[in-house]
């Protein structure tokens, strides 16, 4: 139902309230005193630098955390005993970033999960598969194919369906673009704008201002656990009193000055590299170059990226890095790391942080020989080095003796970020190393890249990030069918190219 008619018929246009929200996590203040109202059939924003206190927010309303003072209404009554049931039943549902899915029964078993409507004591299977086939009806899922078949919008369409299947008034979306394409992301959006004409009402968590911007009607901006502002009117805004707005300042985009390289001997030859789906006969990375890998899912950057760093089998292909002699390709990454190749993958829980570890121990991680003599870890080596990288990458912590765990999720991925750049590579593969990062550390992060080429080391930016591509790499090669159908540089180097040459993510 809209907001005009719920006024029409007396309904509170305000479906969801928070009063005076407090979260202490130990002496961490999470959130102070935040009060807020949803406004029904809406898509609400809720922004902040990383750390600033959103998951925490949106944890609470759905039951999963439990707040250390406050209160939630929805519709009008207040929520007793705050948790995931009573938030669920109440209609509020959280959809994660990992959708939850089951990936061995179908779509319309996966609708199904946890609501069996029961006649007698009994589950009506037979309504429950109708009603689960009128729900998947015209949106492009087939209700018998199985979910482990699905394509990434499409799953989390299901996820979003689920929570309405099951009564969800107020779906809670955190960073649901992450890993999709142009197309899948306007998939996406056309959906969420359908159901809101239907009376869904969304919370939507991005970093993106160009997703804020197209697809909300308000917005929340978080700062240090407090209301910093916001808007009930999004659509007066430009992108840069969004970036305000959020970081308490205005925002310098980063550029880098792209350079050419023609004269100079590469410092990486890649050649002949063969293996699942991936043929590339040659790439040349000259001293410093900054190159992008970008294309359409399962198209090759993020594979051959992974092949260059021993994460995937190759039938064939060589490197040589500098005047060392030509290799194969590295057997596994324990081998990459010895030649000086370093990636820092898309997935941190994959990446291996170690949560109940520091910050600091686990920047030195993986630069053991660095920090350590003689099977031995030197302190004062490993803490000049976490010292270094965790001032570098801004990382909102008291200190780098804070344990991993405890950080926001933004947070986690510098801590990554700063472990490989610890390692003093020669060639530095990083995919997506912006996601889930804000857009005042997102230019912190392309600068930090930027000033470790120019001291020689060659980057490779594997991204579906179309704005972090225009301005952070030299060149940059388009993957299609696992080859390298289009190389672009300097000028050449623009969204429209790159949305042309591949349909990818668009960021703010
Ligand atoms: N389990 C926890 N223990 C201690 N502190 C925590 C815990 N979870 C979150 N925090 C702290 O609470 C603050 C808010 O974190 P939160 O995850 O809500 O931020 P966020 O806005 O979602 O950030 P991001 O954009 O990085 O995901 C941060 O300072 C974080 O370190």
């Amino acid at each position: 139902m809209s907001v005009a008619a719920a006024t029409e018929t007396g309904q509170d246009p305000i479906i969801l309230r928070v009063e005076k929200l407090t979260k202490h996590y130990g002496s961490t203040a999470a959130l102070r005193d935040v009060s807020l109202g949803i406004r029904r059939g809406t898509i609400h924003g809720l922004l902040g630098e990383n750390g600033a206190g959103k998951t925490t927010l949106v944890g609470i309303i759905s039951g999963q955390r439990t707040p250390t003072s406050g209160s939630i209404y929805l519709d009008g009554q207040p929520i007793v005993n705050v948790d995931v049931k009573a938030m669920e039943k109440a209609g509020v549902f959280l959809v994660t970033q990992e959708p939850m899915i089951i990936d061995h029964i179908t779509a319309a078993e996966n609708l199904m999960l946890g609501i069996w409507p029961s006649s007698g004591g009994f589950v009506n299977w037979r309504k429950l598969k109708a009603d689960a086939a009128r729900m998947l009806q015209d949106t492009g899922i087939d209700p018998q194919s199985l979910a482990g078949k699905l394509d990434a919008v499409a799953r989390r369409k299901l996820n979003i369906l689920r929570a309405m299947f099951s009564g969800g008034k107020v779906i809670i979306l955190d960073e649901p673009t992450a890993a999709l394409t142009v197309e899948d992301r306007a998939q996406l959006f056309t959906f969420m704008k359908e159901l809101k004409a239907q009376g869904v009402t969304f919370i939507f968590i991005s970093h993106y201002n160009d997703e804020i911007l197209e697809i909300c009607d308000a917005c929340s901006v978080l700062r240090d656990g407090a209301l910093a502002g916001g808007t009930e009117d999004v659509g007066n805004l430009t992108s840069e009193q969004l970036s305000e707005l959020v970081l308490g300042r205005g925002l310098v985009l980063f550029q880098r000055e792209r350079r050419t390289y023609n004269e100079q001997r590469p410092a990486v030859r890649i050649r002949d590299v063969r293996g699942d789906g991936i043929n590339v006969s040659a790439l040349d990375l000259r001293p410093g170059e900054i190159v992008g890998f970008t294309g359409l899912p399962g198209a090759g950057a993020k594979e051959l990226a992974r092949m260059i760093f021993g994460l995937m089998p190759v039938r064939s292909g060589t490197i040589a890095l500098g005047d060392s002699p030509v290799q194969p390709l590295p057997a596994a990454p324990r081998d990459a790391f010895d030649m000086g190749i370093a990636f820092l993958s898309d997935d941190r829980r994959r990446d291996g942080l170690v949560a109940q570890m520091t910050i600091g121990e686990n920047i030195s991680l993986s630069s053991l020989s660095a920090v350590a003599r003689s099977g031995f870890l030197k302190p004062e080596a490993e803490k000049v080095l976490s010292d270094r990288y965790f001032k570098a990458m801004g990382i909102k912590a008291s200190g780098p003796a804070t344990v991993v765990d405890t950080l926001s999720g933004g947070n986690q991925q510098k801590v990554c970020l700063g472990r490989v750049l610890a390692t003093g590579p020669r060639l530095l593969m990083l995919d997506e190393p912006t996601r889930g990062i804000d857009i005042g550390v997102k230019q912190d992060v392309l600068r930090i890249i930027d000033e470790l080429s120019l001291t020689g080391v060659c980057v490779i930016i594997v991204s579906t990030d179309t704005d972090e591509i225009v301005r952070a790499v030299d060149r940059v090669c388009i993957f299609e069918a696992g080859a390298i159908r289009e190389e672009l540089s300097g000028d050449e180097i623009t969204s429209e190219r790159l949305r042309q040459g591949a349909k990818v993510t668009a960021g703010a």
